[in-house]
């Protein structure tokens, strides 16, 4: 077999960036689906221009809904805007993804204002008390001056621990028109945030409906027509309805839109979706993308979700995971909770892991069912037990139990090898 080689290939992306899911890779410059969310965004961010202080904001709403990359836009303009005014003005964007506690969130703080002073590559501080970081966040807002917009995403990564959203509205730092933006998808969070922190940093609440199928459709019609070759808007009407392509076929986009509309209206699950579909018709050198490669999309993304699902779950569901794998490598038959529960605190007791009780045990099992990793046959009659096999092919979940050398992997390589013995 010959190997490929780079730049002699036909292609059907003309500008691949525009179909990436990344937020890093594209922004689109602008979201029509989003104009009441973007005004409500306007209206709180518009006291800058008047030489006042913008509003605290908390934005909300599902995964892949356009939160982001709205702000980024309103905020992108705002200083624009300022640039041209001469309005002092400086915004800092803050992922808090993984941080865990305000403690993190404020030592990033401190990090990005200094680097908005001095320029990139600020050391994270370390070994102060939460106080102090605060105090240093004050203090680099105060050098800074002017009007600060702080937005906070993924703002719920610091659960329960709210200090940061407590005190950072109440700063009052010399000198400093401060707002804060807090960017949540989780719902829940919203609701549990302490009463006064909600007041203080809620000045303003904007929430992000899911999309629907149209919407959808037109959002993967626009970046279809500035990502695919041959596909582009008729009359100048940017809707899915005015799309023209000679890559496409009809359902193509539909489908993908139906898809993405059917778990939470997710913008991003779309995007990928038929990126991933144009990358499997490309890669095959074909023409056209086609309904079958949007289906191969998703049944290759829902694998790799699971996948990395398994890869990840905490020792005891993985645990639970590797005790029904234990009868699933004997037979395809759906085994009974206590069965599983049996081969279950065997493997606790060889990991030295502590053991559930059998009431928690049947919990874990039910999550690993919620998550599709599982298949759950309830238990009828009254004393009946549920029963459960693998969602996933017995292969799949062997490559993806830990690594020999990895936690729990003693357990995952005696798995691995009772079933070579039993194929050979
Ligand atoms: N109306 C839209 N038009 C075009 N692309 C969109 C639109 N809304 C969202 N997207 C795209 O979907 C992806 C997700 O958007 P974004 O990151 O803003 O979502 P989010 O609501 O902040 O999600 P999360 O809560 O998961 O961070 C991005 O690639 C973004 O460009």
């Amino acid at each position: 077999m010959t190997m490929k080689s780079f730049g002699d290939e036909d292609t059907i992306f003309e500008d691949m960036d525009v179909l990436n899911p990344n937020e890093q890779t594209y922004q689109p410059e602008a979201l029509p689906e989003r104009e009441v969310e973007l005004d409500q965004i306007h209206s709180a961010l518009r006291p800058a221009t008047m030489g006042s202080t913008p509003l605290n904001l908390i934005v909300y709403g599902q995964s892949g809904q356009g939160k982001t990359v709205g702000i980024r836009l309103k905020t992108n303009q705002l200083q624009e805007y300022a640039n041209e005014a001469d309005m002092d003005l400086t915004v800092v964007h803050v992922r808090c993804k993984g941080m865990g506690s305000s403690y993190h969130v404020l030592t990033n703080l401190v990090k990005r204002l200094r680097e908005k002073r001095f320029g990139p590559g600020e050391e994270l501080p370390s070994g102060h008390q939460r106080k102090t970081l605060l105090n240093m966040v004050i203090q680099n807002l105060e050098e800074i001056e002017g009007t600060i917009i702080i937005v906070l995403d993924e703002i719920d990564a610091i659960g329960d621990d709210d200090y940061i959203l407590y005190e950072l509205p109440r700063s009052n730092p010399d000198g400093v028109r401060l707002s804060l933006i807090g960017i949540t998808n989780d719902l829940q969070f919203r609701e549990n945030l302490d009463a006064d922190v909600r007041s203080s940093l809620g000045e303003d609440e904007v929430r992000f409906e899911p999309y629907d199928a149209n919407q959808l459709r037109d959002i993967l019609a626009r970046r279809a027509a500035g990502a695919l070759r041959d596909t582009s808007f008729n009359d100048g009407i940017e809707d899915y309805r005015h799309l023209q392509s000679g890559v496409l076929t009809d359902d193509t986009i539909p489908l993908a839109a139906a898809l993405g509309a059917q778990d939470t209206g997710d913008a991003r699950a779309a995007i990928r979706l038929l990126f991933r579909a144009a990358r499997f018709a490309d890669d095959a050198g074909e023409t056209i993308v086609t309904e079958d490669h949007v289906r191969k999309a998703r049944d290759f993304l829902e694998t790799k979700a699971i996948e990395s699902g398994i890869q990840t779950l905490p020792n005891q569901r993985m645990l639970a995971l590797m005790a029904v794998t234990f009868h699933a490598v004997n037979s395809d038959a759906p085994v009974s909770t206590t069965p599983i529960y049996t081969q279950y605190k065997s493997f606790c007791e060889y990991e030295n892991v502590n053991i559930l009780s059998n009431r928690r045990f049947r919990d874990r099992l039910n999550d690993l069912a919620d998550t599709n990793i599982l298949n759950k046959q309830q238990g009828r009659g009254r004393g009946e037990e549920n029963k459960y096999t693998l969602a996933v092919d017995l292969e799949t979940a062997l490559e993806n139990l830990p690594k020999e050398s990895a936690r729990l992997g003693d357990v995952a390589e005696i798995l691995r090898e009772k079933d070579s013995a039993q194929t050979r």
